[in-house]
């Protein structure tokens, strides 16, 4: 196993890519979607329920983990793997997302975010170097840059101000990424729903040496149809050797169709915020498991999941926990939702290998329309 963190496409369907990253701490198989552990946590899961649900990565985050336990502390502690019992790959945000929609009494000028704790009120700032340095001493395997993500829809000037200073960031933000075997920055496109901004956004960071391109500003209340607009508009511009990762994305049909549009990595709070909700993912479509349609069906949610959470428990049996309010409903329901989503990623995977991606969305989408048997 090399010490480097490296990327190969393996395959590619149409705009579609199946391929890899090989850091020390483990490869990446991509497409991937990666479950989000933001208080060093995949909330509701044991690390290793998490690894057996087929996930090869898990996100953390700069703002969350500043404010609690901090920066410093997790260092001392050993950093964020050791910390959460996590030996394989971690991406952190850099936090700005986070500044932007939790914090209070929120600063921002050139310099970067000036703001209050939503936990404590405690005041604190956010610079591209100081947002490097906490992911440095999270321990993270891909830091993504410090940037500003507006939300949708908003002015083309205010989008244009947003994508300047993000790009600004990039720029200071790798500088103070501190180099390391193994370690990668990503960049952030920014730009709003502005096609000539995009464009401007992706060709400037694609001429900065970072490790892989996200394409953030997305997922932010905008339709379906803007945001694979947007990335018809901007993949063409990233380089195809480098991972492109879709932040904040989405729904399984929104992933499957920025696989089709050349996206590799996602991440989303669906599967395990809905799990705690008592919304199941399945092959069939969702399933509100709290409906009384499903307080006396034996049926597991899939017989045929290799995850034991869909395919041991009977639906009666889930639907009373998540009525009865009991922590194992939480617990069953992000596993088997975690479970599906991966099972969804390897689905893609060996379609884009055999070329026939188009016929796997087509059919896993009449599945979910078609329902249960
Ligand atoms: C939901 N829609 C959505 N659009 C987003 C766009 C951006 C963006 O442009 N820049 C940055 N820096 N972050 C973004 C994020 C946050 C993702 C994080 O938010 C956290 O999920 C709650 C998680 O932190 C563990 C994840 O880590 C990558 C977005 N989320």
């Amino acid at each position: 196993m090399s010490d480097d963190f490296s990327f190969a496409v393996q395959a590619t369907d149409g705009a579609a890519r199946k391929g890899e990253i090989f850091t020390p701490r483990g490869t990446i198989r991509m497409p991937a979607f990666m479950p989000v552990g933001t208080a060093a946590t995949v909330k509701a899961m044991f690390p290793q329920d998490v690894r057996a649900a087929g996930a090869d990565i898990l996100l953390g985050n700069v703002y969350h983990l500043m404010l609690r336990p901090g920066a410093e502390r997790v260092a001392k502690l050993g950093g964020l793997h050791e910390f959460m019992r996590w030996p394989y790959p971690i991406l952190t945000d850099s936090g700005g997302f986070q500044v932007m929609s939790l914090a209070k009494l929120r600063k921002l000028d050139e310099s970067g975010v000036t703001f209050q704790s939503h936990i404590d009120g405690s005041r604190h700032h956010l610079s591209p170097e100081r947002s490097m340095e906490i992911q440095h001493l999270l321990g993270s395997d891909i830091q993504m840059q410090f940037d500003e993500c507006v939300r949708l829809p908003c002015s083309d000037e205010e989008a244009e101000r947003a994508m300047r200073l993000s790009l600004r960031w990039a720029e200071r933000s790798r500088k103070a990424f501190r180099e390391q075997p193994g370690r990668a920055i990503f960049g952030i496109v920014q730009g709003g729903a502005n096609k000539a901004l995009r464009v401007e956004s992706a060709r400037a960071l694609a001429d900065m040496d970072f490790h892989g391109l996200a394409v953030g500003g997305l997922a932010v209340g905008e339709p379906q149809e803007v945001m694979l607009d947007m990335l018809e508009t901007t993949v063409p511009h990233l380089p195809a050797g480098k991972p492109r990762y879709l932040m904040g994305v989405g729904t399984p049909d929104d992933i499957m169709q920025a696989v089709a549009r050349g996206i590799d990595m996602f991440d989303c709070v669906m599967p395990t915020r809905a799990g705690r909700h008592g919304l199941a993912y399945t092959r069939f479509g969702k399933i509100n498991i709290k409906n009384s349609r499903h307080a006396e069906d034996t049926r597991p949610l899939d017989p045929d999941s290799s995850c034991p959470a869909a395919r041991d428990y009977s639906r009666a049996y889930l639907h009373h926990l998540v009525k009865a309010g009991e922590i194992l409903g939480m617990m069953l329901l992000t596993q088997a939702n975690v479970a599906y989503y991966q099972q969804l990623m390897a689905g893609l995977r060996a379609a884009v290998v055999e070329g026939r991606l188009s016929d796997f969305i087509a059919e896993t989408r009449a599945q979910w329309a078609e329902g249960e048997r």
